[in-house]
């Protein structure tokens, strides 16, 4: 498998094995011809989509969603430009990480995808071969939810104690930081730069919309804590801007028949123009970089309709190179392994908590493997 895929950083002293920091995300396809094999990974995540007969099924609903799907990867530049955006952040990271904590340098990024390449199989395989003994699951997504983080924990864990990763491996997680400040400052100062496009006089009315994406009601009612992380993002985030514009917290991507959580995104903007508010920013609060919902679906879709309805509207960038976004990236993960050798243990004290609704064994199993440090 190709080296430099999963691994950031760069190779450690000769006898050092590195410090890993496993980036988990859901990953995208990077070219339009990969969206079908993207999709079929996704419809056959029983984490995500629990769908009888899956492994019968998943291929079929995937090549039905392709051609969509691949019109709008087309439309916002020809792939998804997750991974480029994870490297630079995993490489910048792991830099000021070797700063920040010289005491478990050297520190290497690596990217473990759920759905497209690098997948964790390759990536476990990769950490293997550089004798990684020393490993931090740091999920990439802010807010916990168990279709998402919950999604590559099991998938990690599944490859972990198979011994794919190596023997004896200490592992620790970083399972969510919604409410991390330099996230919050990051996001606000991108906030910030987008009500700057508003002349002067109009800005302090103008309406933050925050968009995240939905989830199904099914989820939500077994007790799943992504709304309630999500909220608490933007709760801070607002706090940080001192409460300087009126807000809502709105949800988007709803995939399929069943009920999702709302309001959705597309509809609030409707709303929103019917009742005269014709000044709005969109927020993306729940992924770090770009990705359909933001360059196709906020920018293409939603804005263009906006428009339509007579609202000015501005997008927040999403965070993708910035700086003030790496450095929090770095301070998490060095605030983790100052705290991990004070003693603190491989997990968080709400991690272990399954929802109450859960029936998923893989959850328990992952849970205890991982609040063992991965043994
Ligand atoms: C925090 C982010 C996300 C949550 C929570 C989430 C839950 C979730 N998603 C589906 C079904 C689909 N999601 C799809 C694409 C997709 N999902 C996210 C993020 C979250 N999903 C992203 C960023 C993307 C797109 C990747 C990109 O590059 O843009 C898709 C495929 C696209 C499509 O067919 O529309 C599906 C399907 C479920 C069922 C779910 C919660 C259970
Ligand atoms: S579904 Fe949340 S812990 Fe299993
Ligand atoms: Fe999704």
């Amino acid at each position: 498998m190709a080296r430099s895929f999963a691994s950031l950083h760069k190779s450690p002293p000769a006898g050092k094995s590195p410090t890993a920091i496993v980036m988990m995300n859901m990953g995208g396809p990077a070219t339009v011809p990969e969206t079908e094999e993207f999709l079929k990974n996704l419809f056959s995540d029983r984490d995500l989509i629990p769908i009888p007969f899956q492994r019968f099924l998943a291929p079929i609903l995937a090549r039905r969603r392709t051609p969509q799907i691949e019109k709008q990867y087309t439309d916002i530049g020809g792939g998804s430009p997750i991974l480029r955006y994870t490297k630079i952040q995993g490489e910048g990271m792991a830099k000021l990480l070797d700063e920040l904590h010289p005491e478990t340098a050297p520190h290497k990024a690596y990217v473990a995808f759920r759905y497209v390449r690098p997948l964790t199989e390759e990536t476990a395989r990769q950490m293997k071969a550089d004798g990684v003994k020393r490993a931090i699951a740091f999920t990439q997504y802010p807010q916990y939810s168990c279709s998402t983080t919950g999604s590559s924990l099991n998938e990690l864990f599944r490859r972990g104690s198979a011994g794919d990763v190596g023997q004896n491996v200490e592992w620790s997680v970083i399972d969510r930081w919604g409410t991390h400040p330099g996230f919050i400052e990051a996001v606000s100062q991108n906030i910030e730069a987008a009500l700057s496009k508003f002349s002067a006089s109009d800005r302090k009315d103008v309406v933050l919309l925050f968009s995240a994406h939905s989830l199904p009601m099914s989820v939500v009612n077994r007790g799943d804590p992504y709304i309630l992380e999500v909220s608490a993002s933007v709760s801070a985030v607002m706090d940080r801007l001192g409460h300087s514009n009126p807000y809502r917290l709105v949800w988007q991507s709803q995939v399929g028949p069943s009920a999702w959580m709302g309001m959705q995104t597309g509809e609030a903007l409707k709303g929103l123009a019917r009742l005269g508010n014709k000044k709005v920013v969109l927020v993306p609060i729940a992924f770090t970089s770009d990705h359909i919902e933001t360059l196709y679906e906020l920018d293409l879709e939603y804005a263009e309709e906006a428009r339509h309805l007579g609202i000015e509207v501005h997008r927040a960038a999403s965070l993708n190179e910035s700086p003030v976004f790496i450095r929090a990236l770095a301070d998490i993960t060095a605030q983790h392994l100052r705290d991990y050798s004070a003693g603190s243990g491989p997990v968080s004290t709400q991690f272990g908590l399954r929802c109450p609704g859960c029936t998923n064994i893989t959850c328990g199993q992952q849970k205890t493997w991982f609040a063992r440090g991965g043994r």
